[in-house]
């Protein structure tokens, strides 16, 4: 199938190089030269496992093009993928320029029937919005072409990317039910044939359920991260251990383990965005979405958390003291640090004094572009971006982890605590075992763990 990708991002890379790897014939678009100059000289413009040899094989064989051309990308696709970013507004909504912009291109370009698959995580309506910007362009140009918007979120992780597109727990496919609504259903189903093919992951609906079905995932997601957030907290008052907890009610299969995991707060490109997004909706329908509302503030109180721990241990005024940094992304596997909780401690510690020396496994470039971007030039020159996780440590008050990377789950803890100051770990994704930690001589303190310590 003739396939165009409008938007070469996380999502639209893997969707295009998946859908590529499957035979279809992909032409990715995007209006960032160098990201496609990058893509054509065979570099990858983000971290993601497995993503460059897929995408370097199907370049090979001839089946993935990366290109800014845009009428070329509307010519190619009988579905077009529109894979732009949906980042919030100043209001907190989703901003869809990027959007109706690609909606817009498709109409002032095509001259054939069009299947567009509005894949960015948009809100309930969007479909209307894309089809008048689309049939707009078309009166203006006088061109009687047909088309319909069908409407397929995207629920892949970032660092778990590739994996969660070729084997998709579920294709939500919202479509009319008019003919050409009908056509462009059985085409769906042609596409992900491969994926499931007795179609048993695929859930049909009308465009605005399938719209909202991708909010209410990724918000019923955060709501039980803030929820085992906030026990947490209430843990280290009372002298629980959050973990015990987790694993308690985890095997209820009603509760499930997954997402149960207390820690620095929910960051990325999604949880953050998805859930104000639809609070904003509901504020539009003058409703109140109380529990989002909390998921939200309890979020942004949990990004303090290690920070204040930090203070708490070490006295609200830091100068003179240094700390080492473990893990910069929002989560393990990846290189982005949107809304990353390493961002808040590091400006949490800056604010009060201290210096810093950080480390991460793939997200230092990353780094250094985004903490350029929040600290001025006084407060970067107290950021030490270190080599390796070792190279953090020396002359450190404490070690704080921020990002559960594999690579930290089994360190030397006799060199960390030779080259630490004072054998303190502050471990903000509760890695570490509190009573192993003790008995290797640390003061230990987790996420919701009580502190134990036999210094
Ligand atoms: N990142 C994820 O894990 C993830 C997962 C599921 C859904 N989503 C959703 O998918 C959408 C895309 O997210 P992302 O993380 O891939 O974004 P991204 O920022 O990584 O990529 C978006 C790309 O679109 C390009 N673009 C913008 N306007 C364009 C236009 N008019 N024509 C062509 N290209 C254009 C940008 O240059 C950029 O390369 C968002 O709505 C997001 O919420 C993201
Ligand atoms: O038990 C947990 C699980 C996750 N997190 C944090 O939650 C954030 C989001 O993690 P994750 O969901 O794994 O990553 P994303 O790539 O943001 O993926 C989410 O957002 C995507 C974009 O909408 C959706 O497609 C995915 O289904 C959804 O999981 C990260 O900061 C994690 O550290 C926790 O704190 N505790």
């Amino acid at each position: 199938m003739k396939i165009t990708i409008i938007g070469t991002g996380y999502v639209g890379l893997v969707t295009g190089a998946c859908l590529a790897e499957l035979g279809n014939d992909v032409f990715c678009l995007d209006v960032d030269q160098r990201k496609i100059d990058l893509l054509n000289n065979g570099g990858i413009p983000i971290h993601e496992p497995g993503l460059e040899e897929v995408v370097a094989r199907n370049r090979a064989a001839g089946r993935l093009r990366f290109s800014t051309d845009v009428a070329a990308s509307v010519e190619h696709g009988e579905v077009q993928f529109i894979a732009v970013g949906t980042p919030p507004d100043e209001d907190g909504s989703a901003d869809l320029q990027y959007v109706l912009a690609a909606a817009r291109n498709i109409g002032r370009y095509m001259t054939g029937f069009k299947v567009v698959v509005d894949k960015s995580t948009v809100p309930v309506g969007t479909g209307d919005r894309v089809r008048i910007a689309l049939q707009e362009q078309l009166q203006a140009r006088g061109v009687d072409a047909g088309f319909t918007v069908v409407s397929n979120p995207e629920f892949l992780k970032e660092g778990a990317a590739v994996e969660d597109f070729m084997r998709p727990d579920r294709i939500v496919i919202g479509h009319d039910s008019t003919p050409e609504g009908l056509q462009a259903a059985a085409l769906m189903k042609r596409l992900y044939a491969p994926f499931n093919r007795n179609h048993e992951r695929t859930f049909w609906m009308d465009v605005r359920s399938a719209e909202f079905t991708k909010y209410a995932a990724n918000a019923m997601l955060a709501t039980r991260i803030s929820f085992m957030n906030e026990l947490a907290n209430l843990a280290d008052n009372v002298g629980v251990d959050i973990e015990a907890v987790r694993r308690g009610i985890g095997s209820d299969p009603r509760i499930g383990h997954s997402f149960l995991y207390a820690g620095a707060g929910y960051g990325g490109s999604c949880f953050p965005k998805d859930v104000q997004a639809l609070e904003r909706t509901a504020r539009q329908y003058e409703q109140d979405l109380h529990i989002l509302r909390a998921v939200e503030t309890v979020n942004d109180k949990q990004k303090l958390v290690l920070g204040r721990k930090l203070l708490s241990r070490f006295g609200a005024y830091l100068g003179g003291k240094h700390f080492a940094i473990w893990g910069l992304a929002f989560k393990p596997n990846t290189d982005d640090m949107r809304e990353a909780p390493a961002r808040v401690l590091i400006r949490q510690l800056l604010d009060a004094g201290a210096t810093v020396a950080v480390y991460d496994p793939v997200a230092m470039d990353e780094a250094r572009r985004v903490l350029a971007l929040d600290l001025s030039a006084a407060e970067l020159a107290r950021v030490r971006f270190a080599s390796s996780p070792m190279d953090t440590l020396d002359g450190a008050e404490a070690l704080v982890i921020v990002t559960e990377w594999k690579a930290f789950r089994s360190p030397d803890f006799g060199q960390i605590k030779a080259a630490l100051k004072h054998a303190v770990v502050f471990d903000g994704r509760n890695l570490f075992e509190p009573d192993v930690m003790a008995e290797l001589g640390f003061e230990y303190h987790g996420i919701g763990r009580s502190v134990l310590t036999r210094n």
